[in-house]
């Protein structure tokens, strides 16, 4: 059994892409584990499963490298719409593709597709949409303890769940301390990202990343839309910002509505073919 991986990144969060219209093998969280691992597999930050064809279009499973299934991911849309282009699945400049929470509209904004703009559909921050647990409210400003330390912490969906911390300095090591209580944290029935962000100017962010089901990453698309609607939701920026992360910048804007848009670039690395010892190994998991 012969199985190829397409490997691609956004922003340095980096994916593996598994067509099952090309590999037989059947993905499982076990074996997605095995092929993110960094030191035993491929390494990767989660794996896009598609295209799988249906009635209402294109739909992509997104797989994090806990073997964990989330319902979207900003980089992986971007990612994967660029695969459809590459593998000639798709030739149209404009199209929709759905997530397990649902539609994304993409637009490629140069020849290669290196260069997209996706509406990732309508944020929320409230507390049953994320989820939070407690009363009904948006969950806007609200104390939580993390570790032993009290923080200012505003939740917000973007499909998946996050929570961010305005700090006026941000570091790898805070978001991981953090991110360490934070992701499983029991005011989160389905686990949280976090993201801790320093307010650059009404135009500008910066983040750091803990991604429920992947640790620290150089970078996130539902993150950056997630900080940037916070962000604005308190009233420190524009409703269009840079979100500055350590593997690079995305453009994100919030509408009236709660759509929000993220604008980067993605890059694709390498074609991958497994060896038959390491698919064997992934047969069993
Ligand atoms: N680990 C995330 C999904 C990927 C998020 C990030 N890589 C992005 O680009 O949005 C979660 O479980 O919600």
């Amino acid at each position: 059994m012969k199985v190829v991986l397409e490997r691609y990144h956004g922003l340095s969060n980096d994916y593996v892409v598994f067509d099952p219209n090309k590999n037989e093998l059947e993905l499982t969280p076990g074996n997605v584990k095995m092929i993110c691992d960094r030191n035993a597999g491929l390494g990767a930050d989660g794996v896009l499963e598609g295209p799988v064809i249906k009635e209402d279009g294109i739909h992509v499973k997104v797989w994090n490298p806990d073997g964990s299934e989330s319902e979207t991911s900003g980089n992986g849309v971007r990612i994967f719409a660029k695969y459809l282009k590459d593998a000639g699945y798709i030739q149209k400049k404009n199209f929709k593709l759905y997530t397990r929470y649902g539609e994304a509209t993409v637009t490629f904004l140069n020849e290669d597709g290196s260069r997209l703009r996706v509406s990732m559909g309508k944020i929320s921050f409230w507390s049953d949409e994320i989820p939070v647990t407690g009363e009904k409210r948006e969950v806007i400003n609200e104390d939580m303890v993390f570790g032993r330390t009290l923080y200012p912490v505003t939740c917000v969906s973007v499909g998946n769940p996050h929570c961010v911390i305005p700090m006026r300095e941000i570091s790898k090591n805070i978001v991981c301390k953090i991110g360490d209580y934070s992701e499983c944290a029991k005011y989160f029935p389905h686990r949280i990202n976090t993201q801790i962000m320093k307010v650059i100017d009404k135009e500008n962010i910066a983040i750091e990343i803990y991604e429920r089901g992947a640790g620290y990453t150089l970078a996130s698309g539902t993150g950056a839309c997630a900080a940037a609607a916070v962000a604005h939701k308190l009233g420190m920026t524009n409703n269009k910002v840079i979100v500055h992360m350590p593997g690079g910048d995305l453009q994100v804007e919030v509408e009236d509505d709660g759509t929000v848009f993220m604008t980067g670039d993605v890059f694709y690395v390498a074609k991958i073919t497994l060896s038959s010892e390491f698919t064997e190994n992934l047969r069993s998991l």
